[in-house]
């Protein structure tokens, strides 16, 4: 049987990257290969040789420029040494292979910023949002509350209840659309998955903590309308056991934690289309 493989890719200030592969694992793929990007610029490794690609979180380049920018423009642009072509053609190859992509915080921002979500009509690499400063003016670190959109295409979430309750750590996590147009056709086609909301998940809310960014709309994550392209701004790779939630002693919990369900759903997708 083919070996389901999960890339993560590390380098230049990401700090997820051990979680992630943990949680890759745990999640149920064979093997997930934590690649620093210069193994993929100097053509040691390849994407197409992998089914998953996690872009984890962190500070990449230190944020300068806006966080994620500096790497969206490394991924668009860098050449891959001695294959004489551009990574982003193996992103784009590894696209239209069907093959899923999560992208958290960081990720999230960098899919954003790259125009790989929310990629309307499969037009890549077109930034038609960003993700920008907290209204509140502060880094949140913290937990939060996601009310799920269960008509949301995404493959990541399918199986959610009413929501999950997942870490953020951020200081740019604020979504915004290009046009009210953008944001009305992300809305149209249930591409916002998760929002932030109170413990009951009912709400949306833009009320801070709950809404810990003034996130328009709410929106903590987003998918492309093929639901195999999904970034968020919490950590999924932060809460696979129950022993990650801050309250753990006191409160009796599955034995689960709300984030592993996202990698589980990528490891079966994946399997689901190699038999
Ligand atoms: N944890 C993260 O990935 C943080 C992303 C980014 N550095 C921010 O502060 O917004």
């Amino acid at each position: 049987m083919v070996k389901t493989r999960a890339i993560v890719i590390t380098g230049n200030g990401t700090n997820c990257e051990v979680e992630a592969a943990h949680a890759c694992r745990l999640g149920g793929f064979d093997e997930a290969v934590i690649a620093h990007i210069s193994d993929l610029l100097s053509g040691d490794l390849r994407l197409d040789d992998f089914h998953f690609l996690n872009l984890t979180g962190g500070f990449l380049d230190g944020d300068d420029l806006g966080s994620a920018k500096a790497q969206a423009n490394r991924f668009k642009y860098a050449r891959v040494d001695d294959l004489s072509e551009h990574l982003i053609d193996q992103l784009l190859r590894f696209i239209q292979a069907g093959k899923p992509i999560l992208g958290v915080c960081n990720g999230f921002q960098l899919m954003v910023k790259m125009g790989l979500l929310p990629a309307f009509d499969g037009n890549l690499l077109q930034q038609v949002a960003t993700l920008t400063f907290n209204d509140c003016g502060r880094f949140q670190d913290r937990w939060v509350y996601l009310k799920n959109n269960p008509a949301s295409p995404s493959i990541f979430t399918r199986g959610i209840d009413r929501g999950i309750y997942l870490p953020i750590r951020h200081g740019e996590g604020k979504f915004v659309a290009a046009s009210s147009e953008i944001m009305d056709r992300i809305e149209a086609n249930n591409l916002a998955v998760l929002r932030y909301s109170g413990p009951d998940y009912e709400e949306p809310t833009m009320a801070f903590p709950e809404n810990p960014n003034g996130s328009e709309h709410a929106i903590a994550a987003i998918c492309d309308e093929s639901g195999l392209l999904m970034g968020l701004m919490p950590h999924p790779e932060a809460f696979v056991h129950r022993t990650n939630h801050p309250r753990w002693t006191r409160e009796e919990l599955p034995e689960e934690g709300d984030g592993l369900i996202l990698f589980r759903n990528a490891a079966e997708y994946v399997r689901s289309k190699l038999v």
